[in-house]
């Protein structure tokens, strides 16, 4: 006979289960003999059958248990690859960003019902002065604060779906070296023919805790080979979408001199850069890496000197000696490859929650649009202008679930697994 505990029973009854229904959990021998036993005679029962993905979190959802942004939080949770994602997960999950929105969806249904008032009884003189300019303050407000949240330079949802960071340079510089010391495997072919990496290669790295895709690619340099040039344009291409270029340049063609060494690079770097970033000369310290390679080729007094005298270069972006054959430098350079991928990234724990999908920004912009419909309006047409709110507060409601499709809300469950 089945006797639950008062324990079981808090947990497992509704409204206190996760789903807010009545739940039993079956905890039984993890043969797959007995699993397969009882899932038949389970499936014997009339009416039960087996969770669709993402149904038990589907259901919590239908039970107001959880917001939309807490269920994504849920599922980046359970995809999380790496501790800072993991954290960056875990908060959103938690409700921070749910209760940013859900609070800024509270004012702007006090600003509806404001306006609303207004173009029902202002007329009859019933509504007290200055009720719009009471609207009109708290609209710039809640412009201000999702101005800021969108300008996060997309920290959140690079964390969540990876730092593109790029390996680019000449050929023969050691890219594809480079890329397999990081990921400790030969993921690509080395070679000292020039021009041995024609596509991309592309390794998932987690660095002290951040996701990174990294991607080496072919040598840049005119060919007449057909292949060549292409896997050429499509390292152009991969550069211009990188969050992060890592330059490798063989550093036995440097110059001696430090000046000069400079110069030489400023010159590699303009031949890497995308065109449109090639009149300005300072380089975004946060999107460029220099890695000079080779450097059991150079003596090492030339190699202290090059350091010593590249590291008080103002105009380059950070300069990294590394050799691949040796890893001397290495240590140096994955802490200058953390430090950037972090500020890429942001911390996930401190601050204002951040943004982590691109659907949540395209709702936000819809909502910021909105609500300038409501400034535009204010003095011409006031049922314009209670639209904008209106608007506004459904954009709002897209990301928290609160109004959605259907069709929405599948795609968001289908990416959790059965039993979740
Ligand atoms: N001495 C020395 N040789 C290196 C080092 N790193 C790479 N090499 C050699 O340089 C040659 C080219 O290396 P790759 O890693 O294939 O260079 P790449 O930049 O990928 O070249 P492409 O794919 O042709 O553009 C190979 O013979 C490597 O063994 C290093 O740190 N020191
Ligand atoms: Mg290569």
């Amino acid at each position: 006979m089945l006797r639950p505990s008062l324990r079981y029973r808090q947990a497992m009854a509704a409204p206190h289960s996760f789903t807010g229904e009545d739940c039993v959990e079956f905890h039984i021998h993890g043969g797959s003999a007995v699993i397969t036993a009882v899932l038949q005679a389970l499936g014997s029962v009339p009416g039960m059958r087996p969770a669709d993905a993402g149904e038990f979190t589907r259901r919590a959802f239908q039970a107001g248990k959880l917001g939309l942004t807490e269920v994504e939080g849920l599922g980046d949770l359970i995809h999380a690859e790496t501790e800072a994602q993991r954290r960056q997960a875990l908060r959103q999950m938690s409700g921070e960003l749910g209760r940013l929105y859900q609070d800024w969806s509270h004012r702007l249904k006090r600003c509806l019902a404001h306006v609303e008032a207004f173009i029902d009884f202002s007329e009859d003189e019933l509504i007290e002065d200055g009720v719009l300019n009471q609207v009109d303050r708290s609209v710039c407000d809640l412009q201000a604060e999702m101005e800021r949240h969108l300008k996060d330079e997309r920290r959140g949802e690079r964390l969540r779906s990876g730092v593109q960071v790029v390996i680019a340079g000449a050929t023969n510089a050691g890219k594809s070296s480079l890329l397999n010391t990081l990921c400790q495997r030969p993921a690509a072919i080395v070679s000292p023919i020039a021009g041995t990496t024609r596509d991309v290669v592309e390794t998932a790295l987690d660095i002290g805790g951040f996701p990174i895709l990294l991607s080496d690619t072919a040598g840049l340099r005119d060919s007449p080979d057909l292949v060549e040039r292409e896997g050429v344009r499509r390292a152009r291409e991969r550069v211009e979408q990188a969050d992060l270029t890592l330059v490798v340049v063989d550093c036995a063609h440097l110059p001696s001199d430090a000046q000069q060494a400079a110069a030489f690079l400023q010159g590699h770097l303009t031949s890497v850069l995308p065109a449109q970033e090639q009149p300005d000369t300072v380089y975004p310290t946060d999107r460029f890496l220099l890695v000079l390679n080779k450097t059991d080729l150079l003596p090492e007094e030339q190699r202290q000197k090059l350091d010593r005298e590249l590291r008080c270069v103002s105009g380059l972006p950070p300069v990294c000696l590394i050799s691949c054959h040796t890893n001397d430098g290495l240590q140096d350079f994955l802490t200058a490859l953390h430090s950037s991928v972090k500020t890429l990234c942001g911390d996930p724990l401190s601050g204002a929650p951040t943004l982590t999908q691109a659907r949540h920004r395209a709702h936000l912009q819809q909502c910021f649009a909105a609500l300038a419909q409501y400034q535009r309006y204010r003095d011409m047409d006031m049922a314009l202008a209670a639209e904008g709110v209106r608007l506004a507060l459904t954009s709002l409601g897209r990301i928290t679930g609160r109004v959605g499709a259907e069709e929405i809300l599948d795609i968001i469950f289908k990416d959790f697994c059965i039993g979740k």
